[in-house]
């Protein structure tokens, strides 16, 4: 091949050692000079392979514990010294560089150190100059120079030199330059969200998971998820998860998320938003209630528990048509059972904490925000009518607000004996989601007489309290700080209606 370049020298330096061994053995092979630094020198020794110390070549020992032992002109000379340039050439003949055609690297483990809570001089420590530096000028070289940035790349070099005699070609150390320079930018973000702290308000993520989709919300777009699946959930069963399946399993688990520590949980969901809902005192109770909340809609849709899926329940799973099933674990026959659908997707949650905030992409950036952390509890309902609510209400009061934080605005969620009965998601008035609310609960024959009734946002005017007391609805969450709140208070304590108040706004765009 025209462009291919035989190695004949390199340098390697690397923390973990570990998948080395058969890249040495080829080099060896191809009778490669290798310099390398203490630790790594001490392995290819052990391998049996001839190996120079890098203090050879820069005539000082490692120093400062090991902060400089690669950092020499003569290391980088012979890294980034143009071959095709006589200037570079004849420098490099005067100051007697050698020339070194691969670097491996493998950087100080500067995340890891992070997560395993190690204490600040410590992590400070793990911080790579030498190893970064080495990375940055072989793939500036790719000319000449191939890069071998992390391990994750041995096994695709390895090949290369088995099947090109120790050559690579020009698009490969190209390829290679572009997978350095992965490595060092993730690392470096890694280093400045340390640093930051959130102090500086600047976007800078690196995600290195990603996942291209069959495609994106249509078929005609294409998408990718950039994040890693597999530290959330153990995929036990079923087809590659889609763009929409991925939005309504958030969805699904950050709704589920509220329940964790109530009693046995079901919920059903369908273009983000929960059709069905309720806690009951066996998982099985809980989706036979869930589902009656809509059974037309739950059809294709997410499901979830907040608790081990037995054989039963998935029994009862299995008569429906569903795209995903979400539960902290499966009996085993129940797993069985779910199984028999090949396309239907499994998922076991693991009980990881999901990222404290937000971003989505609006015009040409990004909004970020917090997580809505706050979960309403009943302790702290402000109760603003002549008549409070007696304790099965505020039962409901709080399962109803609960949903209505995960429904999109704006909302009304109508609920009784903690059974979603039915919502009004993504309306543009607030009258016509209860509107909605009431028709869709009407449709499935649920009485609304003593339901009760949660709003995302405050009650501009009185209409929806007078809707909903029409039809029997007689307890009503919502955060209130209208300044026609008392209209709203009034209409309640006319008609013997109880009012509480949140004081904090759930919406959901
Ligand atoms: N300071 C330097 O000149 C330097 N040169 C290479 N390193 C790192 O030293 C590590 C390998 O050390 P050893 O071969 O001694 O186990 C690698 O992670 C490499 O990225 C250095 N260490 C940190 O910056």
């Amino acid at each position: 091949m025209a462009d291919s370049k035989k190695i004949k020298s390199a340098l390697i330096s690397v923390f973990d050692k570990a998948g080395l061994e058969p890249i040495i053995r080829e080099l060896a092979k191809n009778q490669v000079t290798i310099y390398s630094t203490g630790g790594t020198q001490a392995f290819i020794e052990d391998l049996g392979v001839n190996v120079v110390p890098v203090e050879d070549l820069t005539s000082y020992p490692s120093i400062l514990g090991g902060r400089v032992k690669t950092l020499h002109p003569k290391v980088f000379g012979g890294i980034l010294n143009r071959r095709d340039l006589a200037d570079d050439q004849q420098q490099i003949a005067e100051y007697e560089i050698p020339e070194i055609d691969l670097v491996i690297v493998d950087l100080y483990p500067f995340e890891k150190t992070v997560a395993s809570g190690a204490d600040q001089a410590a992590i400070i420590e793990k911080i790579d100059i030498g190893g970064i530096s080495l990375i940055r000028a072989a793939a500036k070289n790719y000319k000449d120079v191939v890069i071998i940035p992390s391990v994750d790349q041995y096994s695709e070099f390895v090949e290369i030199l088995e099947k090109q005699n120790g050559e690579t070609t020009l698009e490969q150390r190209k390829s290679f330059a572009r997978d350095a320079f992965n490595v060092s930018s993730h690392y470096d973000t890694h280093i400045f969200r340390y640093f930051n702290q959130g102090e500086k308000e600047l976007f800078k993520q690196s995600i290195q998971d990603s996942q291209v989709l069959r495609y994106g919300e249509n078929p005609h777009q294409k998408g990718i998820f950039h994040g890693d699946m597999g530290a959330i959930f153990d995929k036990l069963h079923g087809k590659e998860l889609s763009y929409n399946n991925l939005l309504d399993v958030d969805a699904a688990v950050n709704l589920m998320e509220e329940f964790k520590n109530d009693g046995p949980t079901f919920a059903i969901l369908k273009h983000n938003n929960a059709c069905g809902l309720a806690t009951r005192s066996s998982i099985r109770e809980a989706y036979k209630d869930a589902l009656a909340g809509d059974p037309v809609s739950a059809f294709g849709g997410i499901l979830i528990a907040n608790t081990k899926i037995d054989a039963e329940t998935a029994g009862d799973i299995n008569e429906l048509f569903c795209e995903v099933v979400i539960a902290p674990d499966f009996e085993e026959a129940a797993l069985e059972v779910l199984k028999s659908k090949k396309n239907r997707i499994i998922l076991r949650q693991k009980p990881v904490e999901l990222p404290a905030r937000q971003f989505r992409t609006i015009l040409n950036g990004v909004l970020e925000q917090d997580k809505d952390f706050i979960s309403d509890k009943k302790e702290d309902f402000e109760s603003k009518t002549s008549s409070v609510p007696t304790a099965s209400q505020m039962e409901d009061l709080e399962f109803a607000n609960k949903l209505v934080k995960h429904t999109k605005s704006n909302t009304i969620v109508l609920a009784k004996n903690k059974q979603l009965l039915a919502s009004g998601t993504g309306q543009t008035s607030r009258v016509d989601a209860l509107v909605q609310a009431i028709h869709k609960a009407k449709s499935f024959k649920f009485d609304l007489q003593d339901a009760v009734m949660a709003s995302d946002a405050f009650f501009p005017f009185p209409d929806c309290v007078e809707i909903a007391g029409n039809e029997g609805v007689n307890a009503v969450v919502q955060p209130g700080g209208s300044i026609k709140d008392e209209l709203s208070i009034n209409y309640c304590n006319e008609n013997g209606i109880a009012m509480v108040f949140t004081g904090n706004r759930h919406f959901k765009h």
